[in-house]
């Protein structure tokens, strides 16, 4: 008996469709990994840009990270938009009593979203502090350019993952995406090994949901066994194909194509052993 892998994204809604927990699902159905929420935030938002948003009661939030893990064993987890230091407290809490992040056994990715990309908020100004103090948790913290100057005080790739290290993070990805050369250049490093993720830049503006499409693919491969250079770099090949395959929808900044994965995630060995678990079988 087995199943498919199963992934935990903890992320706001996005009600336009094209980011957050929205292309999270769309990303780990994708790679055919069976996608779970813990919403943190429900956000008003068009491709244009966020009018409202609505913050979940942080301990609503953990319950749901509790009521996940102890029933469906998701074997890696992503964070999105967090929203607020008390909603960051209380996640910060449930992934340490459920084993998520460093130190525990399920793998984090943590995509520190601070604003959507029309520029408008999706952190509190104080909730910065506790952002950073997430990262100890962090298997790979995933940064582009606005949050690394925002979080460590630098637009510098090297220096931002120098930093984030510092902070406890175990690998830092720092996207270059929002440059204006004709590639999207990615660090990925752990402190020892410099691997630089190279693709050419789609010339669109439909990249709503980037960030969050490349954190899911991520925690998917993740999700499915792979190491976390084997995981990034499938992630990367896969938000490439998602811009590539962007469309127009609605006035402003449309989402990226969530295109079948070339790298499907089959089923994860983990998740055979709790199905094999709860069956009473010795895995
Ligand atoms: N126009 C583009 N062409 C190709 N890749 C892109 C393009 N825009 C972003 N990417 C890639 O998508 C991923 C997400 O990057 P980015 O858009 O900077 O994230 P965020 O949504 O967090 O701002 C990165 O790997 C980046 O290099
Ligand atoms: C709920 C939510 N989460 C994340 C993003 C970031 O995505 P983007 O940078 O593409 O706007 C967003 N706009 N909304």
């Amino acid at each position: 008996m087995s199943g498919p892998a199963v992934a935990l994204t903890v992320a706001g809604s996005d009600s336009g469709g094209g980011a957050g927990l929205q292309a999270d699902l769309h990303t780990f159905a994708a790679f055919g990994v069976h996608g779970t929420t813990a919403v943190t935030a429900v956000t008003v938002q068009n491709t244009v840009g966020v009018t409202g948003v609505h913050e979940i009661p942080p301990q609503i939030v953990a319950d749901q990270i509790g009521a996940v893990v102890e029933d469906l064993r998701p074997t890696a987890v992503k964070t999105g938009m967090l929203a607020s230091a008390p909603i960051i407290e209380a996640i910060g809490a449930a992934f340490r009593q459920h084993g998520i992040g460093r130190g525990g056994t399920i793998p984090l990715v943590l995509d520190p979203v601070c604003a959507s990309m029309h520029g408008d908020p999706l952190l509190e100004p104080d909730a910065l502090d506790a952002l950073r103090g997430l990262f100890a948790l962090a298997t790979v913290v995933t940064p582009n350019l606005d949050e690394t100057q925002l979080l460590v005080g630098t637009r510098d790739q090297r220096d931002a993952a120098r930093a984030l290290l510092a902070l406890g993070a175990e690998h830092a990805l720092v996207k270059g995406g929002h440059g204006t050369g004709p590639r999207s250049r990615d660090l990925l490093t752990d402190g020892v090994t410099e691997i630089w993720l190279d693709a050419e830049r789609i010339e669109t503006g439909n990249t709503h949901g980037s960030g969050d499409t490349l954190a899911a693919a991520t925690a998917a491969r993740l999700a499915g066994g792979d190491s976390l250079p084997d995981a990034v770099r499938a992630a990367k090949r896969y938000v490439t194909r998602a811009v590539a395959t962007s469309y127009s929808v609605g006035a402003g900044h449309g989402p990226v194509g969530h295109p079948p994965a070339d790298e499907p995630v089959r089923a994860s060995a983990a998740g055979d052993e709790v199905v094999a678990a709860r069956a009473g079988a010795t895995p």
